[in-house]
């Protein structure tokens, strides 16, 4: 107990599905290792832009390629992105602007590059893919290429938005991977950011927590997150936010997960149920955070989760309710109070 403030345990509710981890050691070793040396060292990077793979991104929208409607990131070899910028006229030195972004099964470095400056239509033309806007990108991606994607673009943004020192206002230098930039002026080392969110979703025992936003699309309901504090942990965090948005206090939390989220900026999520006294279940909104907030039954709860994709709204009715989806950590959160849920019924 820490005060009145019970933590039940630090435990991964869900199983870890990292490819990583279910293939051997050694493989994963080694491929981790060969990351660090890109990150770290410019020639070896420079000769791996030479036989790597590349996400390219047209104003920070991935380009997608789509095979009977399954869309995926449409990774070029260096090659093939070589004879692409020769057929559109273009210097295939832009490549070496291409950010580090990890490193894929057989071992080949992966790398995203803005393109925004080249001709889209031809891009898209030559690649046989279309660039996207994440936010859309998000529902026709499958679950596990969601990250690399993002990330990306995140590390795209991260270097347009960093080119100056914030001490000197001097330009700064980025290292051949991207992995950091250097103001040779102050010595200072600046590298990529994501800031702490904490999302929860609180339950009285037989029904759970959402809230929304007025800038959320008509009908989304998400579990309740905030931005930590500086100095503060991730539990004061969760803690603070519900009191604040809802008018509750938490009584037990329980580690979920965790995820970066692009928007609006690079954020770094943590995950956690949470439960409060079902004797104090009174919702007071902060309207200047949440346009409503309240509790939803499990069978509100699945029918919810059924829904896929935004509904479309039909005139004269109201927006029907739905969750975020299955790339978002709250969905996550849903889907698990849900199951816990199930088996209690049963
Ligand atoms: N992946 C997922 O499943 C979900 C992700 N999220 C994400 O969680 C994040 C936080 O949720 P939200 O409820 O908006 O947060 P908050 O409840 O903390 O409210 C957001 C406000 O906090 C202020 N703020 C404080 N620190 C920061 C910071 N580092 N960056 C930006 N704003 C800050 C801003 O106020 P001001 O503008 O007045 O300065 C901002 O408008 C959002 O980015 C949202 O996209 C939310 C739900 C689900
Ligand atoms: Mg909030």
């Amino acid at each position: 107990m820490r005060g009145r403030f019970q933590w039940v345990s630090w435990k991964v509710l869900h199983s870890i599905k990292s490819p990583e981890l279910s293939r051997s050691c050694s493989g994963y070793v080694s491929r981790v290792r060969y990351l660090m040396r890109l990150k770290e060292d410019d020639e070896a990077c420079r000769e791996a832009l030479k036989s790597g793979s590349f996400l390219l991104y047209y104003n920070l929208a991935p380009l997608l390629k789509s095979n009977s409607n399954v869309y995926k990131p449409a990774f070029l070899k260096a090659s093939d992105l070589e004879n692409m910028l020769k057929k559109i006229g273009r210097d295939k030195h832009i490549v070496s602007e291409s950010v580090l972004l990890g490193c894929d099964e057989s071992g080949e470095a992966q790398f995203s590059l803005e393109v925004g400056d080249l001709d889209r239509s031809a891009l898209e033309r030559q690649c046989g893919g279309v660039f996207v806007d994440l936010t859309k990108a998000f529902f026709m991606l499958s679950g596990p290429e969601a990250p690399i994607v993002t990330k990306g673009q995140a590390l795209i943004r991260w270097h347009q938005t960093n080119g100056f020192c914030s001490a000197t206002g001097q330009p700064t230098v980025r290292n051949q991977s991207g992995s950091h930039r250097i103001c040779h002026s102050s010595g200072i080392t600046y590298y990529p950011k994501m800031s702490p969110v904490a999302i929860v979703l609180v339950s009285d025992g037989s029904r759970c927590l959402l809230g929304r936003q007025a800038t959320f699309p008509p009908g989304l309901y998400s579990a309740l997150a905030g931005f930590c504090d500086m100095g503060e942990s991730v539990d004061e965090a969760l803690r603070r936010e519900v009191a604040e948005e809802a008018g509750l206090e938490v009584e037990t939390l329980q580690y979920s997960g965790s995820q970066h989220w692009p928007f609006p900026q690079s954020s770094f999520m943590v995950a956690c149920h949470a439960t409060v006294n079902p004797n104090n279940t009174q919702v007071s909104i902060d309207k200047a955070e949440l346009e409503d907030a309240h509790w939803f039954t499990f069978k509100e709860i699945t029918e919810a989760l059924q829904i896929k994709k935004p509904p479309r709204i039909s005139k004269g009715e109201p927006p029907a309710f739905w969750v975020p989806p299955s790339f978002a950590i709250a969905n996550q959160l849903i889907q698990e109070w849900a199951n816990q849920q199930q088996l209690t019924r049963k």
